[in-house]
């Protein structure tokens, strides 16, 4: 076992052992790495997903960065470029997204749990209980500028939603960090300390440590701990973290797999880290839905596995299962989410995805496993995405009712009474996303926390995150996403609307068609085909008027003030795809680090722990439809694409007619010898099932 140090993914030199042994620090600083294994499969603690960077992947690692780090003195927030604090962050946000409804017209709310899910998979949101239950950094409804944990939010007087409140401050603390943790000084930049494996391999089903495996292990048929209640199998419900289940109603909250964080820290600084990461999989309903699918689709696979290979043991089941599971993730992530979101051309073309039916070999070993800071700041801005109401639907899919999404955080308990998680499941598929656009839904806008605080701005919290994780000025990133350097705002015109006051009154002309000739970007194609002409107006056009011209005089006219978090929530959307060009090249680099920087991600061929390639092929018949027609609650019927609404094109089909993944290719001849296997197809052995690649396949090098 060699000890790591977890931030510089070092090996650990003597005298540095016995300095951080001697703080008690052992814990939070380093992480053990068993030497890595050529035929090994992936480890739940993360490690040694890239040999040459055995411990990165692992629990703590620190975030990559696109850009260097931009801090003030000693790790406070950036300044402006004249010295003063940069602008308050809810008025950009004001400035620049509307308070609004708007449906989308392609995506549904399936969609947006998936989304959410992956982000909490490879983050976790530990620092919300700083400040969300209890904070001091708004005292006499002032910032409180003393506590160096305190970033609040400044509420300016003329405040288009709090005027009317006496509201003047929202609470927010900074991350917790590296140096907090006292594992590096103060002199280097401020470095995020997150705790779950920065890739995506189900963390919240199967958690990140050893210990917590042994926690949510039956140890029989490959099984992950769970519990029957009237026919539905779920986690055990026993964690304590749903505040807001409303006992003695709603009693269950998930044990999920993210682990009881239990090293010895520095405990007078930060209870909740003490207290521990176990909640994450029911901070809000999309992700507890979306985890349980993934617990019980372990399951299902385990006891099918059983089936199909009786001499299998408890451990080869359970690695088994999983490394099915992970793997269909992954492709559902990549090749149905990521695909529609990013448009599959433009994936294609940027290494995203593949169109093959080979392995693709691109783990690279230079490329180091994490998550970026820009991703999990840029992927905020599907916040305009999400909904802030989630609706319940019958499995005739008749409507039933509403339930506010805010109000269902850390609330779990709500699954088991009157039907809820079916409902709730049916209405996923069946209810629309908030669209992309510059609008947001007033709940995640004026009460994200719901009625843990007074008032909480998410789109501004958004913006005071880039602040804390140190980003540079957009005009940085313009530079490495191609785009030309601003010299002044009229210059970000070419990404961001300037002025949208023509369109908008055109689309209000009655009978007028807005010209195809000037619509050369996507919200300008979705008007024209989802909305008849001069009949709609679009609440967020009248709002972004003058946007550019806005940030101008907010920023001062400084445009290395202007922000990457204020201009994703700006730009316009690239073609064919639903982010912007910035945010765009932000998330190519975060997927295709994603795919290379893991050995064991699902298409590549060149491991010992490889799917042979008729198993990968079964893999990518995998969807989101199959997962809930498997391990939804009730459900029977829904349309193929499941995260995009109903359509003529895309019709609500009985689960029968859904593609699904064929165990067999995963049938163990060392089972059957001598004997006859029902389950092996007639051709098994002539045709070469379940032969590991031999390095004479297709490899797909781009
Ligand atoms: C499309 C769905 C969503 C996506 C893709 C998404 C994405 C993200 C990302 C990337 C983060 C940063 C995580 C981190 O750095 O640790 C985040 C934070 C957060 N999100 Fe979302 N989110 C979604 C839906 C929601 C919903 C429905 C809510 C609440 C109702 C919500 C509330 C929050 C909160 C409170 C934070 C943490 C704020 C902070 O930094 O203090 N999100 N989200």
């Amino acid at each position: 076992q060699v000890i790591y140090d977890a931030y510089f993914g070092k090996p650990i030199k003597d005298d540095r052992n016995k300095q951080l042994q001697s703080l008690n620090l052992t814990g939070p600083c380093t992480i053990k790495v068993e030497p890595c294994q050529k035929e090994e499969g992936r480890r739940i603690d993360g490690t040694c997903t890239n040999p040459k960077y055995p411990s990165r992947g692992g629990s703590p690692t620190p975030l990559l960065r696109m850009r260097p780090a931009k801090f003030g003195l000693g790790n406070t927030l950036r300044p402006a470029m004249n010295g003063s604090e940069l602008p308050s962050s809810r008025l950009l946000r004001t400035k620049i997204l509307s308070d609004g409804f708007p449906e989308d017209h392609e995506f549904n709310t399936l969609a947006t749990h998936v989304f959410v899910f992956s982000t909490v998979d490879v983050a976790d949101l530990t620092v919300l209980l700083r400040y969300a239950v209890v904070s001091d950094c708004c005292l006499g409804n002032r910032p409180n500028r003393v506590n160096p944990l305190c970033i609040p939010i400044p509420v300016t007087q003329d405040d288009p939603y709090l005027r009317r409140t006496g509201i003047r401050c929202m609470n927010l603390t900074r991350f917790s960090t590296y140096q907090e943790m006292g594992c590096i000084p103060n002199s280097l930049p401020a470095e995020r300390y997150n705790l779950p494996t920065p890739v995506q391999d189900l963390s919240i089903v199967y958690g990140y440590s050893d210990l917590r495996e042994r926690q949510i292990r039956t140890y029989q048929g490959g099984l992950l701990k769970s519990e029957m209640k009237d026919g539905v199998e779920r986690p055990p419900g026993t964690s304590a973290i749903c505040i807001n289940n409303r006992r003695p109603v709603e009693n269950a909250c998930y044990e999920f797999g993210k682990q009881l964080f239990s090293v010895t820290i520095k405990c007078n600084i930060c209870i909740y880290t003490c207290l521990g990461d176990f909640y994450d999989g029911n901070v809000l309903s999309g992700i507890y839905l979306t985890a349980m699918w993934f617990y019980r689709e372990h399951n299902r696979l385990a006891r099918k596995l059983a089936m199909i290979n009786p001499c299998w043991d408890d451990q080869e089941l359970f690695e088994t299962a999983r490394k099915i599971n992970i793997a269909q993730w992954q492709y559902i992530l990549y090749y149905e989410l990521m695909s529609d979101i990013l448009g599959r051309k433009n994936a294609i073309e940027t290494g995203v995805l593949y169109e093959t039916n080979g392995y693709v070999n691109d783990f690279d070993e230079r490329h180091k496993p994490g998550v970026y800071h820009e991703y999990l700041i840029g992927t905020r801005w599907f916040h305009t995405f999400q909904d802030g109401r989630t609706d319940l639907y019958s499995r005739k899919g008749k409507y039933l009712g509403t339930r506010t999404t805010v109000d269902d955080e850390f609330r779990s308990g709500i699954l088991e009474v009157n039907n809820t998680e079916a409902d709730l499941t049916q209405g996923a598929f069946r209810q629309r996303a908030a669209k992309f656009d510059y609008t947001i839904e007033p709940d995640l806008a004026e009460r994200v926390l719901g009625e843990l605080q007074s008032a909480s701005d998410l789109s501004a919290i958004d913006i005071m995150r880039g602040r804390d994780q140190g980003l540079p000025p957009y005009n940085e990133y313009r530079k490495i996403c191609g785009m030309p350097v601003a010299h002044k705002f009229k210059d970000f015109e070419d990404a961001i609307y300037a002025d949208v006051c023509f369109r908008s009154f055109l689309s209000l002309l009655p009978g007028r068609q807005i010209s195809k000739k000037n619509n050369d970007d996507k919200t300008n194609e979705a008007y024209l085909e989802n909305n008849e002409a001069g009949t709609y107006l679009y609440p967020s056009d009248v709002f972004v008027l003058q946007k550019v011209e806005q940030l101008r005089r907010i920023y001062d006219d400084e445009v290395d003030d202007m922000e990457l978090m204020v201009a994703i929530y700006s730009e316009r959307l690239l073609h064919g795809a639903w982010v912007g060009p910035t945010l765009f090249c932000i998330m190519v680099e975060n997927l295709v680090n994603w795919r290379k920087s893991d050995r064991f991600f699902f298409e590549h061929g060149d491991t010992h722990a490889a799917l042979t390639l008729p198993q990968l092929n079964e893999v990518r018949q995998a969807s989101m439809a199959r997962i809930l027609c498997d391990n939804g609650d009730g459900v029977e019927k829904i349309q193929p694409k499941a995260m995009l609404n109903v359509s003529k094109k895309n019709k609500i089909t009985p689960c029968e007619h859904i593609p699904s993944i064929d165990l067999q290719k995963w049938v163990d001849p060392k089972c059957y010898e001598g004997k006859k296997n029902p389950y092996l197809p007639e051709d098994y052995w002539s045709t070469g099932y379940n032969v590991p690649w031999s390095g004479q396949l297709y490899d797909y090098k781009k």
